[in-house]
């Protein structure tokens, strides 16, 4: 991750600025003391969450502590998550700051808390298994009382897609291929886990399976392929 980082660091400075920073950049004098505010971390527990989804939650961040009593020393971690990717990057706070821009990452951007996308990740550290408890709010509807077949897909795509950015670096999906078994009813929470298949060169495979919460139901299964590219190509364009 701290190559990545990196390199975000470089592209951002020997390139040019990405297309959507378009007009938005504001000179650093404007900013008041950019290092002062922490991004929020949303994925930690709200009080939309259910029983449900706090106590599976529970679950994997007590793997997140190891037999020594330490965080962060089990075999799981907790991926935190915030409204824009450049706020991923170290000192990421100054970057977002830096390159204004009213982008938002899609799965982020409803604020009203259990309206929309409530979700949390963890990756093993072995890295071959990403999860993600997934909990989805009337905004999502598709078919009535159940959620659309797009929103699945939007969160398969971001579970997959943050798997793959761990695994590989920096990734686009270049196919995902759904197969929808039952539907998943608004307000539930099910769990997505995303499996690393197979690497060949700058190809990575992924499998995802969503299930309810206790595992009994089967609701999607999807196949993805995602392609390294460069920094410079998705700030770019
Ligand atoms: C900005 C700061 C970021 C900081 C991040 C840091 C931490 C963040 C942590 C976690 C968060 C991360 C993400 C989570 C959120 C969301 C994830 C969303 C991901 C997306 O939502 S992303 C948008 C949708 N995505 C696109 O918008 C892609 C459009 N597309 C392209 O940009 C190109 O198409 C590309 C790049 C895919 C490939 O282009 P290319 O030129 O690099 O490669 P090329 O075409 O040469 O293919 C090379 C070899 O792949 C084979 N190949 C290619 N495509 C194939 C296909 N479809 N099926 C089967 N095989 C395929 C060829 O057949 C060849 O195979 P071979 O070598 O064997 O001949």
């Amino acid at each position: 991750m701290a190559s990545i980082l990196c390199r975000i660091s470089k592209t951002l400075v020997n390139h040019r600025l990405p297309p959507f920073t378009k007009g938005l950049i504001r000179p650093m004098v404007t900013v008041s003391w950019p290092f002062q505010s922490q991004p929020r971390d949303l994925s930690l527990p709200n009080p939309s969450w259910s029983k449900e989804m706090l106590q599976h939650y529970e679950l994997y961040n007590s793997q997140c502590v190891g037999e020594d009593g330490k965080e962060g020393s089990g075999p799981w971690r907790r991926l935190p998550s915030y409204n824009r990717l450049l706020k991923f990057a170290t000192g990421g706070v100054l970057l977002s700051k830096i390159i204004q821009s009213e982008a938002r990452l899609f799965t982020r951007n409803i604020k009203i808390p259990g309206a929309g996308f409530e979700y949390v990740m963890f990756i093993k550290k072995s890295q071959e298994k990403c999860v993600c408890i997934f909990q989805a709010g009337h905004l999502l509807e598709g078919p009535p009382g159940h959620v659309h077949g797009g929103a699945t897909a939007a969160m398969i795509d971001s579970v997959n897609g943050t798997h793959a950015t761990y695994v590989c670096g920096p990734v686009m999906t270049a196919n995902l291929n759904i197969n929808y078994r039952n539907p998943i009813p608004l307000g539930s929470t099910v769990v997505l886990e995303s499996t690393l298949d197979q690497r060949e060169g700058r190809k990575a495979f992924f499998s995802c399976i969503v299930t309810s919460i206790d595992g009994s139901k089967v609701h999607v299964e999807s196949k993805a392929l995602f392609l390294s590219i460069s920094m410079s190509r998705i700030l770019g364009g």
